[in-house]
This record gives structure tokens, C-alpha cells and sequence, in this order.
């Protein structure tokens, strides 16, 4: 097997990110805001801090490009929030201090090269806050193709009544997902095309991260007549790998003609989704980058689809 230690180093920090961040919602987080306007919890630092400290120790030459830094954090007036973040991140390193949490994390400050990790410590902040769906995304990518992607999906409903999945995936190799509790991998495969109940689409929660009427209308030109199914984060990659729909539109905001896509915002659940046999582009139908740096900006738009109506969608797309 190949990137077998990846593979397993990879599981293990993003579960221990995952338990850290469950501790936190049972706390009930509140959210900072970042320089953009955008939020961030302990638990971002804190997720991030605990998988760049697994990377770091595992893989030291390989860079991480992730998505929290600790500069503010490092800031005087921050000292009760670093206290925190430090606080969660002792229940699985007993150790850390606050300067090795604001070092940890800033290992995540690394650039894109040949070889390198990107890291989402909480991709869907705002679904986190909400009590709703976020995922803790990981993946390696080498010359610009992922080879391992693992998404924990704490608050992600299972058949038979368990909550949290782990979504994995090796290129190559296939995709699965195990219960974050624990339990046999289960191989994952995309929608089927008369599977008519599973043939639904999945959108972001967050009107403002996409065009929900025109992604309402290019599914209903593909011929999706049900309603969107809104997740929050990656956690839509996990939902269509798994067959529990055929198709996830994230088309540029009007509001934000600009936005570019980030690397960890896509690179794990791509993965996840290619290997269970389904399609990942642009809305051009261009692969996405993950060779130049932290932002897709030669990307617009995403289309994540079971394979078999991609090139209808894209189709559609380029009429509307
Ligand atoms: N205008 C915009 N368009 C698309 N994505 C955006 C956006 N503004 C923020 N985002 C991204 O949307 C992600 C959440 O995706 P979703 O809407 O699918 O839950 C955020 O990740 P974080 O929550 O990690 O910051 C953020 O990177
Ligand atoms: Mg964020
Ligand atoms: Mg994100
Ligand atoms: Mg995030």
C-alpha cells in the first residue's frame, strides 16, 4: 500500500482534531473575529496546533499550508483566548505550552512546493458555531495532484444512529469512511444514476459562499426536480462519496465576483469524492490547481458530481 504512513499519521491527527473540537462545542464556542471579517474559535487553533503537531513531528520536511495563524493570537490583549486554546489542546498533549501551541499552529504557515500538506482545522466555522455540520480536513499533495485526503465529520448523521464520520482516501485505492467512534472502513461509491431518492444536490448553508438561484436552476437543467440539501463545509463532499447525493454546485457569489477558492477549502474532499468515483472541476470543468499557491486563482466556481451528469452540468453552465 501506498502513502501507508501518511495515510495513518494523517487519521490519527485529524481524529484527535476532531475530539478537541467536539470538547469545544459542548462548551459552546464563541467566535473571534479575523481580519476578514470572518470567524474563528478556539477550536480552529486549537485543531490546528494538534495536527501540525503530528505532521511536524511525523513528516518534518514537508510543509503545511493551512489556514489559521497565530500571529493574533500571540498578541497581548489575546492572552486568555491562548490560555484556552492551550487548555483544549492539554487534553490530548499533556505537555504544550502556550508557546507551543502558537508554534504549532504556526507551522501551518508553509508554502505550496512539489510536496505539501493543507490543512482546514475547522472547515465551516460558522456551521460549527451553529451546532451544525463542519469538518476537519487534511490532505497531502504532491506535484500538484492530492494522494491522501481524510475528512472527520464529527456532527455528520450515520445509518443505524451513530454521529461522526471519518471520510479517507488514497489515490488509487478507493475511498472509505469509518465511524469516528470506531468500526469497519465501509467503501464509499457515488450516486448511481436510478437511484432516483439519492439524486439530489447539496449547497452551503451560507448564501453568501455561492449563487443558490443559479445553482437551483443548473440543477434543475440537469434534471434534479428536490430541493437543495444546504450542509455546511466539506462535509457535502463526504455526502455525495457516499451516494446520499449526485451533485454539490458552489458557483461564484454575486456579491463576491472576486472570491477565489482556497486550497483547504477543496483539496481533501476532492479526494474523497474521485476515488468513490465521481468528478471534481470548475465551473469550466478546468481541474482545480493545487499546484501554485493557497488560493485557486486560475478556479471559478465548483462542481462536485457522481460522474455520470459532469459533463451535462458543465454544459449547462456554459449556456446560462
Ligand atoms: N464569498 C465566498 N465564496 C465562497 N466561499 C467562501 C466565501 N467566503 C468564505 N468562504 C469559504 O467558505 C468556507 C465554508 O464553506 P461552506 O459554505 O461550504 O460551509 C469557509 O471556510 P472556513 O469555515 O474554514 O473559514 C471559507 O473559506
Ligand atoms: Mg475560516
Ligand atoms: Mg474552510
Ligand atoms: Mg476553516
Amino acid at each position: 500500500m501506498t502513502y501507508a504512513k501518511e495515510k495513518e499519521v494523517a487519521i490519527a491527527a485529524a481524529t484527535a482534531a476532531a475530539k478537541l473540537c467536539e470538547q469545544v462545542r459542548a462548551d459552546i464556542p464563541q467566535a473571534i473575529e479575523k481580519k476578514d471579517k470572518s470567524p474563528v474559535t478556539v477550536a480552529d487553533f486549537g485543531a490546528q496546533a494538534i495536527i501540525c503537531q503530528a505532521l511536524a513531528a511525523a513528516f518534518p520536511d514537508d510543509p503545511v499550508v493551512g489556514e489559521e495563524d497565530a500571529k493574533e493570537l500571540r498578541k497581548p490583549e489575546m492572552a486568555e483566548t491562548l490560555t484556552k486554546v492551550t487548555h483544549y489542546v492539554q487534553a490530548l498533549s499533556p505537555d504544550a505550552t502556550p508557546e507551543d501551541v502558537t508554534r504549532w499552529i504556526d507551522h501551518g504557515n508553509g508554502q505550496v512546493s512539489s510536496r505539501y500538506w493543507t490543512l482546514d482545522p475547522i472547515d465551516g466555522t460558522k456551521g460549527f458555531l451553529r451546532q451544525d455540520q463542519y469538518a476537519v480536513a487534511l490532505a497531502l499533495v504532491e506535484n500538484g495532484e492530492v494522494k491522501v485526503g481524510v475528512l472527520a465529520c464529527p456532527a455528520m448523521p450515520l445509518d443505524g444512529g451513530q454521529t461522526g464520520a471519518l471520510y479517507v482516501a488514497v489515490r488509487g485505492e478507493g475511498a472509505t469512511m469509518v465511524p469516528l467512534s470506531g468500526g469497519e472502513p465501509q467503501r464509499l461509491q457515488v450516486v448511481m444514476a436510478d437511484d432516483v431518492a439519492n439524486f439530489r444536490f447539496v449547497e452551503s448553508v451560507e448564501a453568501a459562499h455561492g449563487d443558490q438561484s443559479k445553482q437551483n436552476a443548473i440543477a434543475q437543467a440537469v434534471g434534479i426536480t428536490t430541493e437543495s440539501f444546504r450542509v455546511d463545509s466539506q462535509a457535502k463532499y463526504g455526502i455525495v462519496a457516499s451516494g446520499k447525493a449526485a451533485l454539490y454546485l458552489r458557483l461564484p457569489s454575486p456579491k463576491y465576483p472576486d472570491y477565489r477558492e482556497n486550497i483547504w477549502d477543496h483539496a481533501a474532499g476532492a479526494i474523497v469524492v474521485e476515488e468513490a468515483g465521481g468528478r471534481v472541476s470548475d465551473m469550466y470543468g478546468q481541474p482545480l490547481n493545487f499546484a501554485e499557491g493557497s488560493k485557486m486563482m486560475n478556479n471559478r466556481g465548483i462542481v462536485v458530481s457522481n460522474g455520470t451528469i459532469h459533463d451535462q452540468v458543465i454544459a449547462a453552465l456554459a449556456e446560462n
